[in-house]
């Protein structure tokens, strides 16, 4: 058996290492991630996961987590924004305000296929344009769903949460470690 992660997300394997778990291969998958008209944004995380993992080659030993991380304010999905003024519009959309945060993991081993995912609530304190333009100069919101890491400097910002800290980050671990469970992965000091 052979455990590979699915994800090009430096997050996500560092999650992962805090649990002792380390994959065999790291493979990123490359799948379309626009979405539907009108898709409910928790519909389309789980449908990310899923495309995601169904996109990554493996035997039919293997085993293969991948997982999606969607910002969504109401109905609206925020991705990851494509340059500082996408960044700053979403930052400026959540300012003051709560928002869902929705982490799904997708497991697959052969044909079989396990999934899960996690809403958070974030609150937003009301940013200051200057707050913002700080934030922004950070780089921080690069490569991240919504244009924030709440692990990073916009820790400073998100006065609370409700959900699942690691799945705002990008794999929440107490779920993942159930679906590996249930795909045959053991974890260190356990027999089955
Ligand atoms: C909200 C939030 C998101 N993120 C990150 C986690 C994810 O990496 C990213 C959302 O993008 P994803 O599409 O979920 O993942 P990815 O493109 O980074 O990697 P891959 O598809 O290869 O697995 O946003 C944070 O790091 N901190 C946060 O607080």
């Amino acid at each position: 058996m052979t455990f590979i992660l699915g994800s090009g997300s430096p997050r996500r394997k560092e999650l992962l290492a805090q649990i002792g778990v380390v994959a065999d291969d790291i493979r990123a998958p490359d799948i379309d991630e626009t979405p539907q008209k009108a898709e409910l944004p928790r519909l389309y995380c789980a449908r990310m996961a899923r495309e995601k993992v169904a996109a990554v080659q493996a035997e039919a030993d293997d085993i293969v987590l991948c997982a999606d991380t969607t910002v969504a304010v109401g109905r609206r999905i925020l991705g990851k924004p494509e340059n500082a003024d996408e960044a700053a519009s979403f930052l400026r959309l959540m300012s003051g305000r709560r928002h869902k945060v929705i982490t799904a993991v997708a497991v697959k081993r052969g044909d079989k296929l396990w999934e899960r995912d996690v809403v958070s609530t974030v609150r937003m304190k009301r940013l200051s344009d200057a707050e913002l333009a700080a934030y922004l100069a950070t780089g921080d919101w690069q490569g991240k769903a919504g244009g924030y890491g709440i692990q990073g400097p916009a820790g400073a910002l998100i006065p609370w949460i409700s959900g699942s800290f690691t799945g705002i980050v990008g794999l929440p671990l107490a779920e993942t470690a159930n679906l590996l469970r249930a795909a045959g992965y053991i974890f260190d000091g356990e027999t089955s």
